[in-house]
């Protein structure tokens, strides 16, 4: 079982304007609301390829009902705490210049609250997966996901990073399974900046030999880069027209664990990662599977 962790979920709301014009009245082309966090986003993602996965968080108000009545229509399986603040609404704005992104804080979440959570922990076993992914609200520990780590990683759980900053920084102490870092999230983890593929190589070997088990190193259009034991393999993204990015990350991240479990492939699971991640890009809400199938034969590996 694949379970992932949205501390903080969402309902994204994405709207489309022609052109924004600041302090002034904007009318929407076009709108939609989708439950979001980048966990929520990893096991929709599973479910439609037919991944068994469950979600778990906190969840609140009349936002949290419509996640839990959303992912309910969809058939993904959650269970997450109930809170009384509402559930933050994500606002992704896109316009013909771009997308620009205003996300909320979030409800704080209280020590008991954060109790109700460790315990449904406790029904991971030997071979499950937890994929920690998204931020840490500033209401629990900024190290939360480095203790969930330590603590599940010992008892034979596969954990997954999905983070930045901090508590990407902490993660990578305690070998997960796996981090999938965007260059500018790897960057800022060793203070530097990337200007060229071959710069971004002895980082990821790096992050390989402190005992990470793979490292993805993602750049959107750009190439991929997957760090394995056998090796360093480079993707190119398929080519496609933009409808909307949001999620891109976590779709490349369910589609890696999603067919590692079905096939045990390193490699597909790569492509097929790669493939989940630009079939998301390529469609208004997460990718769905024909499109994923679609993109697939498109994505072709070199080994480094
Ligand atoms: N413009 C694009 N064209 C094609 N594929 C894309 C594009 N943007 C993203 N992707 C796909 O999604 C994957 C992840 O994208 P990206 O590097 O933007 O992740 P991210 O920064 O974690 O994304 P996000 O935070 O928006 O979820 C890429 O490796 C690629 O497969
Ligand atoms: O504020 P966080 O937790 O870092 O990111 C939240 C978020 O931007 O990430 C997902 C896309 O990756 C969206 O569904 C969601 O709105």
């Amino acid at each position: 079982m694949i379970y992932t962790v949205t501390l903080n979920p969402s309902i994204d709301f994405i709207v489309h304007v022609d052109s924004l014009r600041l302090y002034q009245l904007n009318r929407m082309e076009h709108e939609h609301k989708y439950p979001g966090g980048k966990g929520i986003n990893v096991s929709r993602i599973l479910t439609r390829i037919g991944v068994e996965t469950t979600a778990l968080g906190f969840i609140g108000g009349f936002t949290g009902t419509y996640i839990r009545e959303a992912l309910a229509q969809e058939q993904v399986a959650h269970d997450f705490v109930q809170i009384p603040e509402h559930t933050r609404i994500n606002i992704k704005l896109k316009d013909k210049g771009g997308e620009t992104e205003i996300n909320g804080q979030g409800p704080s979440i209280t020590p008991e609250q954060l109790q109700q959570f460790m315990k449904k922990l406790e029904r991971l076993q030997v071979g499950d997966m937890l994929v920690l992914a998204g931020n840490i609200p500033r209401s629990l520990p900024s190290n939360l996901y480095e203790q969930l780590l330590m603590s599940y990683g010992q008892r034979g759980i596969h954990v997954v990073i999905d983070a930045s900053g901090e508590a990407l920084a902490r993660a990578v102490r305690h070998q997960p399974f796996l981090i999938k870092p965007n260059h500018h999230e790897l960057g800022e983890l060793f203070n530097t900046t990337f200007t060229t593929i071959d710069e971004i190589i002895p980082y990821g070997e790096k992050l390989l030999a402190q005992g990470i088990t793979h490292v993805i190193v993602s750049m959107a259009e750009q190439v991929a880069l997957l760090f394995t034991a056998d090796g360093v393999y480079r993707s190119t993204a398929p080519r496609g027209t933009v409808v909307n990015s949001v999620g891109a990350g976590d779709s490349l991240v369910a589609g890696f664990i999603g067919r590692l479990a079905q096939t045990g492939s390193v490699q597909d699971a790569f492509r097929y990662g790669i493939a989940t991640g630009s079939a998301t890009a390529f469609s208004e809400d997460l990718a769905c599977r024909d499109k994923i199938e679609a993109i697939f034969p498109q994505v072709k590996l070199t080994k480094l």
